[in-house]
């Protein structure tokens, strides 16, 4: 019988958030299109201040990886981000009318003020696993939600190259092989260091759902659940 990996253990448990988040309100009106508008603004700008520490977080990743080939995987990864994903952001930014201020420095929501606080913490932990626990979460429970979506993509781009940017071959082979790196790091591990970054992981979870229970809150927009849920 094979032991259960390592990151299949995490996502077990964290379960609640795991599944309220891939299937958040948020992302089921992405897949119809239908997010209101200053909803899908409001997120994109936010999330543009995650990504900034999202590319700190895999550098230090890059910084404490075991092996060069890990590295360069890692680097490729980077380089997608600040290319592909990145242009994503400016051109729904101009779409959208999203002025200078608002995209360099915006006044941050308490839940990605508390997002940045844990990828620093994890930068700062020193350890490859660390970085790995949230990363894989930030990675993972995108490709989880975007995997759910069915039927045609919704006419703006804003909507269909969010869902398509998350559900596509390069990134699917990225997700498989950051869990397999966390799920090799983290048997190395004695139960303090599991413990560890069993804690980052379901606080990166708790996260991304109380992230996105507050775009419906902040923006003023009726039947958010109003359980934001760490912060
Ligand atoms: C709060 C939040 N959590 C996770 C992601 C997902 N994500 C961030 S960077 C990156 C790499 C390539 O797309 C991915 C998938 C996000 N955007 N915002």
């Amino acid at each position: 019988m094979t032991e259960t990996p390592f990151s299949t253990r995490l996502r077990q448990a964290s379960a609640a958030d795991w599944d309220a988040a891939i299937s958040h309100r948020f992302v089921r009106e992405l897949s119809a299109g239908t997010v209101p508008q200053a909803v899908m603004r409001h997120y994109l700008v936010q999330d543009y201040q995650f990504i900034d520490r999202f590319v700190a977080l895999l550098g230090a990743a890059i910084a404490t990886a075991d092996s060069y080939a890990a590295r360069l995987r890692l680097a490729q990864f980077l380089a997608m981000i600040v290319s592909d994903e990145n242009t994503y952001f400016v051109r729904a930014f101009d779409a959208l009318g999203i002025p200078a201020a608002e995209r360099a420095a915006p006044v941050l929501d308490p839940t990605v003020r508390a997002f940045q606080a844990l990828m620093g913490e994890a930068a700062e932990s020193r350890s490859y696993a660390g970085a790995l626990s949230v990363l894989v979460v930030a990675e993972w429970l995108y490709l989880s939600w975007a995997e759910r979506h069915q039927g045609p993509l919704p006419p703006d781009f804003v909507h269909a190259e969010w869902i398509t940017l998350h559900d596509n071959p390069f990134f699917r082979d990225v997700v498989g092989w950051l869990r397999g790196e966390l799920d090799r790091t983290g048997a190395t591990l004695n139960a303090a260091g599991q413990a560890r970054c069993e804690s980052l992981f379901q606080r990166a979870v708790a996260l991304e759902r109380g992230f996105f229970d507050s775009l419906y809150a902040v923006a003023g927009e009726p039947g958010g659940t109003g359980t934001v849920s760490a912060v």
